[in-house]
């Protein structure tokens, strides 16, 4: 690492911040919405201003838009799933297959909202993955109109555990809970539910516990129960009609709840099975009423974009996990290729790891961090000005003093 050749540095003149390090100022400083961030000067209430900016658009933009065309989207055959309450639709060429309302409403639950987002959206809804609140928060400064709520994250910042599926309800559902809290009207947040942690009756609970903690969907796959990361090998999924009771267990509870909550059925079937197994797996699962589907850890770009043309109208998401088996698929070509929605599991987890690593090196070897990013830093990101906002206007004193 880096240092003088004689090794004589001070903080101030020769240790540079560790590779990693910068970006994360870089992010900080980056909020747009004329927050503080990145400032040691924090604003009280007269001069206050929000510190989100609005993540969906108004509802006169997103009415009657002209969405860019799914293309290539075959016409469906046999496909149209009877819903409960069918969409009027405006442009049949476009059409994306999933129960929503018809109008916008920013007060709507974030499985509502989600719904619409979904289907009326002019581009590809991209989630980045995040798996604690500093990293949602974070997510939420820099604006994204989504989150994807990692489970491989949430197994390796609660319990320090590998993706093989060691986290259960509990823990999925408390991180979950707490990331989609933050902000409840803010991005719908898409948590990771794994195999359901049991059959249908442990499935209905999962269920209902994502649908009361907030979460706006979730993902269901049919893996063993002893999972593991859809991107290791090895792995080995339940017959058709084991997954099928599981997205069963899952519309029912949907039901009885009156939830809006979306399901996404994820099938980790091709790589012992094959690409047409995953198929017939990802229809049975939409015509049992699941709303959207994965296909986790495609082999190739043209079989990425074909797996949309094959379950076109009903809408796909992407899960893009860079470094894993499939080819790098940006946004822009996910978006080309029809999906609707895009995960990026570890765009926290990746980074967070390069950086906290380097730091620690750096001290080991140093004796500092190196570090350029203040504490008032990361508690604006964590809502400081908000509470301050809440104290004042309480009539509070515990910020009198500055903070
Ligand atoms: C999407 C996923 O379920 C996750 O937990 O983020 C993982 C990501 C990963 O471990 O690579 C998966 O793809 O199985």
């Amino acid at each position: 690492m880096g240092c003088t050749p004689s090794g004589q540095t001070t903080p101030s003149e020769a240790i540079t911040p560790p590779n990693g390090i910068e970006g994360v100022v870089n992010i900080a400083r980056s909020d747009k919405s004329g927050s503080v961030l990145g400032t040691e000067s924090p604003r009280f209430l007269s001069n206050v201003e929000p510190p989100f900016k609005p993540l969906i658009k108004p509802l006169e933009e997103l009415v009657d838009v002209p969405r860019k065309p799914l293309k290539d989207t075959a016409a469906p055959q046999n496909r149209v799933r009877e819903t409960e309450t069918p969409t009027i639709e405006t442009n049949p060429t476009t059409t994306v297959q999933i129960r929503a309302p018809l109008a916008y409403d920013a007060s709507a639950p974030a499985s509502t909202r989600l719904r619409h987002m979904i289907k009326n959206l002019d581009h590809i809804l991209v989630c980045p993955g995040v798996y604690d609140g500093l990293s949602a928060r974070i997510a939420l400064s820099v604006g994204f109109e989504g989150m994807y709520m990692t489970g491989a994250g949430t197994n390796a910042s609660r319990l320090g555990m590998a993706d093989l599926g060691i986290a259960h309800l509990h823990d999925m559902k408390t991180n979950a809970e707490m990331i989609a809290n933050l902000k409840p009207d803010g991005p719908p947040v898409i948590a990771d539910m794994d195999t359901g942690y049991g059959g249908p009756m442990v499935i209905d609970r999962s269920l209902q516990q994502y649908h009361l903690a907030g979460v706006a969907g979730f993902h269901i796959e049919d893996q063993v129960m002893q999972k593991r990361c859809g991107h290791l090998q090895g792995k080995e999924v339940v017959d058709i009609d084991t997954y099928i009771s599981r997205i069963r267990a899952c519309v029912a509870a949907a039901k009885r709840l009156r939830s809006d909550i979306v399901i996404i059925a994820r099938t980790d079937a091709l790589q012992s099975r094959g690409y047409d197994e995953c198929i017939t797996r990802l229809r049975r699962a939409r015509d049992e009423g699941a709303d959207m589907g994965i296909l986790e850890g495609f082999s190739s770009k043209a079989q990425a974009r074909q797996a949309v043309k094959d379950l076109a109208p009903w809408p796909l998401c992407l899960n893009s996990v860079e470094n894993g088996v499939s080819p790098l698929i940006s946004v822009d070509e996910a978006q080309d290729m029809g999906f609707r929605v895009i995960i990026f599991s570890f765009a926290s987890l990746a980074p967070a790891y390069t950086a906290i690593k380097n730091t620690f090196e750096w001290l080991k070897d140093f004796g500092v961090t190196g570090s350029a990013v203040s504490p008032k830093t990361i508690f604006n990101v964590c809502g400081l000005q908000d509470l301050m906002v809440i104290d004042e206007r309480a009539g509070g004193n515990s910020f009198k003093k500055g903070v």
